[in-house]
C-alpha cells in the first residue's frame, strides 16, 4: 500500500522529529537522498553540469545542499536564486565552499542556464497559488532552449514547484519534472493529476519520518498484494447464490451495448450468477448466455445481492423508474452513467445500504453543478464534496481515478491508462464493481479493487483497446494480481 500524508501532517511529523534531532540534521538528510538521486539520473557526476533553481524556503536550502555534495564530487554547479537575500544561508555557505556558484535569475546568462541536470528548489510544500511571475519567467527562459541543444532532466525537490501539494491541483505555471524526490512521504499531490503528471518517476527519500506519521492517511494507492487480499475468491461450500447475484439495470432499445459491457465486467467480477432487466435483454444472451435476463423492471428480476443501474439506460420516465426501484432495494447500488440523472441526495442518504456512486468528471460536474474544468483541476476536493453531499462512496473516474467513502482515507487508483479511454469501458467497469459488491466487498473495497483490475486489465489488453477487450482481459489482471502478490 502506498500511502500519502497531507502538508499539515508532514509538517507536525517534522516538527517531532527535529526536536529529537541536531540542528539542520533532517534537512542534511535529504540533502544527501537528493543528491543520490541526481547521481543516479546523471549517470555520472565529475564535469556534470548542474543548475539549480533556488527559492527563499527550506525546499532552495535542500538544493543548494545537495548541490553543495555534487560540486565536492566535481560536478560545475550554479545556483539561480529566485529571492537572493532570503536564499538559505547555511545552504548557500556550503555551495560556495564547495566551489559552486549562486546569483540572482536576472543576472544569470542564458549559457548558464544550459545544463545536464537542473534541481528544482523554488518551492515545496510551502508554495501556494501558480508560481510566481520572476519563477515562471525564469522556466520559460529555460524552456526555451537553443533550437538542438539536449533537453536536461528535471529532479524535483520535494515535488515540482507550482504543484499544490494537498490537492494536485496546478493554478498556474509550474515545473514539469523528469523526477521527483519527495521527502518522509508521498504528497497527495505526487499522486493525483494533474499535479502527477508534473512530477515523472517519483522516489521517496526516508529521513526518518515513518514513527513520526499518524497511522491514517488522508490518500492510499492499493497494490497487488492488497488487491490479491481482497479478492472474493469460492470456498468448497461456494454455491452461485452464496457467491452472490448482481443485477443490471442497463441498456436500452437505443443503447443496447452499454447493457452488454455492463454485464460483460459483471460476470468477471467474482459473483457467482449475473441478472439482467431492460430492454436489451436479446443482446445481452446472445453475448453473454450465461445471463439470467428478464426484460422487465429492476423489481421483477428476482433476488439480487447488489445492484449496478444506469449505463446506457437512457433519460426518459422508465429510466427515472428503473432507478428509484433499485435505490429502494434494501442491497448496495452502483448508480452510474445516466442513472447519475435521477439522483436526489436527501433519497441516496436515507438508504441503510450502500450506494456507489461512479461519475466521470462531467457527471460529477453536473451533480456539484460546478464547471466540468473545475472538478478537473480540482479532482481531490471534487471527489469528496460529492461523498459528503450524498453521504455515499464515489469514484471519480477519468486520468487519476478516486474513490472517496466518508472518514476514510480517499483511495488513488494507480494502475489507469490513457487506453481506457474509449466509449464503454466505464460501463465495463460498472459491471465489475458492482459484482464486488455482491460477493460482499464494502463499497470502498469494491470501487478500489474494480478501477485496479479495469486498468490492469487495459494495459493488458491489445493496443489500442475496446471496452470488449478491457472486458476479456479481466481474468488476465484477476491472475496477475494473484500470481505476483507479496512480491510487490
Ligand atoms: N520542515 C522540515 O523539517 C524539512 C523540510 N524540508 C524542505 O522544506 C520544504 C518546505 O520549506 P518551506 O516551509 O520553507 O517552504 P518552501 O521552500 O516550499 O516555500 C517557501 C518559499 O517559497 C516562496 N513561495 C511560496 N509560494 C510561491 C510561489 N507560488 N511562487 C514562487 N515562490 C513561492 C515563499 O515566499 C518562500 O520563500 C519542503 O518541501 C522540503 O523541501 C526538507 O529539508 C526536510 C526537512
Ligand atoms: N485519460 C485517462 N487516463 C486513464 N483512464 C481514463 C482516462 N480517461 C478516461 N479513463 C477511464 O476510462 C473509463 C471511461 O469511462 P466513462 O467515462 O464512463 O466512459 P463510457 O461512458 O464510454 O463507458 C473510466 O474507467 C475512466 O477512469
Ligand atoms: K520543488
Amino acid at each position: 500500500m502506498r500511502t500519502a500524508y497531507s502538508v499539515e501532517t508532514v509538517r507536525a511529523a517534522e516538527r517531532e522529529l527535529m526536536d529529537r534531532l541536531p540542528d539542520g540534521a533532517l534537512m542534511r538528510r535529504a540533502a544527501a537522498g537528493l543528491a543520490a538521486t541526481a547521481v543516479r539520473m546523471l549517470g555520472w557526476v565529475y564535469g556534470a553540469r548542474v543548475l539549480l533553481l533556488v527559492g527563499g524556503g527550506d525546499n532552495g536550502g535542500d538544493a543548494l545542499l545537495a548541490g553543495a555534495l555534487l560540486a565536492r564530487r566535481g560536478a560545475a554547479v550554479t545556483a539561480v536564486l529566485l529571492s537572493p537575500d532570503r536564499a538559505h544561508p547555511g545552504g548557500l555557505a556550503a555551495l560556495r565552499a564547495a566551489g559552486g556558484s549562486a546569483g540572482p535569475a536576472a543576472a544569470v546568462s542564458g549559457r548558464a542556464l544550459v545544463a545536464d541536470l537542473v534541481l528544482d528548489g523554488i518551492t515545496g510544500i510551502g508554495g501556494s497559488g501558480g508560481l510566481r511571475p520572476e519563477a515562471a519567467e525564469l522556466l520559460a527562459r529555460l524552456e526555451a532552449r537553443r533550437p538542438g541543444a539536449a533537453e536536461p532532466a528535471v529532479l524535483a525537490v520535494d515535488l515540482p514547484s507550482g504543484v499544490d501539494a494537498d490537492t494536485g491541483e496546478v493554478p498556474g505555471a509550474a515545473v514539469r519534472a523528469t523526477a521527483t524526490a519527495t521527502f518522509g512521504a508521498y504528497k497527495p499531490g505526487l499522486l493525483v493529476d494533474p499535479g502527477r503528471q508534473r512530477a515523472g518517476t517519483v522516489r521517496l527519500v526516508d529521513i526518518g519520518l515513518g514513527p513520526h506519521l499518524p497511522p491514517q492517511p488522508d490518500l492510499l494507492a492499493l497494490q497487488h498484494s492488497d488487491v490479491a487480499r481482497l479478492l472474493p475468491l469460492p470456498s468448497p461450500e461456494s454455491d452461485k447464490y452464496r457467491r452472490g447475484v448482481v443485477g443490471v439495470a442497463a441498456g436500452s432499445a437505443r443503447y443496447p451495448g452499454a447493457a452488454v459491457l455492463a454485464v460483460g465486467g459483471a460476470l468477471r467480477g467474482g459473483a457467482g450468477a449475473v441478472r439482467y432487466a431492460g430492454h436489451a435483454a436479446e443482446g445481452v444472451v446472445a453475448a453473454h448466455p450465461e445471463t439470467l435476463v428478464s426484460g422487465g423492471a429492476p423489481r421483477e428480476a428476482g433476488r439480487v445481492q447488489s445492484w449496478v443501474v444506469g449505463p446506457g439506460l437512457g433519460t426518459g420516465a422508465e429510466a427515472e423508474r428503473a432507478v428509484a426501484q433499485v435505490l429502494e432495494a434494501d442491497v448496495p447500488v452502483l448508480v452510474d452513467a445516466d442513472g447519475l440523472r435521477f439522483l436526489d441526495p436527501g433519497q441516496v442518504r436515507a438508504r441503510r445500504a450502500p450506494t456507489l456512486l461512479t461519475p466521470h468528471a462531467g457527471e460529477a460536474a453536473a451533480l456539484l453543478d460546478v464547471a466540468r474544468e473545475a472538478v478537473e483541476s480540482e479532482r481531490l476536493v471534487s471527489v469528496r464534496e460529492l461523498a459528503r453531499r450524498y453521504g455515499a462512496t464515489v469514484l471519480l473516474k477519468g486520468s487519476t481515478t478516486l474513490v472517496a467513502s466518508g472518514g476514510r482515507p480517499v483511495r488513488v487508483n494507480p494502475t489507469g491508462t490513457g487506453w481506457l479511454a474509449t466509449a464503454g469501458s466505464g460501463d465495463v467497469l460498472s459491471g465489475l464493481a458492482g459484482s464486488l459488491l455482491a460477493a460482499g466487498l464494502d463499497a470502498l473495497d469494491a470501487a478500489s479493487v474494480g478501477a485496479y483490475l479495469h486498468g490492469l486489465a487495459a494495459r493488458l489488453a491489445p493496443e489500442p483497446c475496446t471496452a470488449v477487450e478491457v472486458a476479456a482481459a479481466l481474468p488476465s489482471a484477476w491472475q496477475q494480481v494473484r500470481a505476483t502478490a507479496g512480491t510487490d
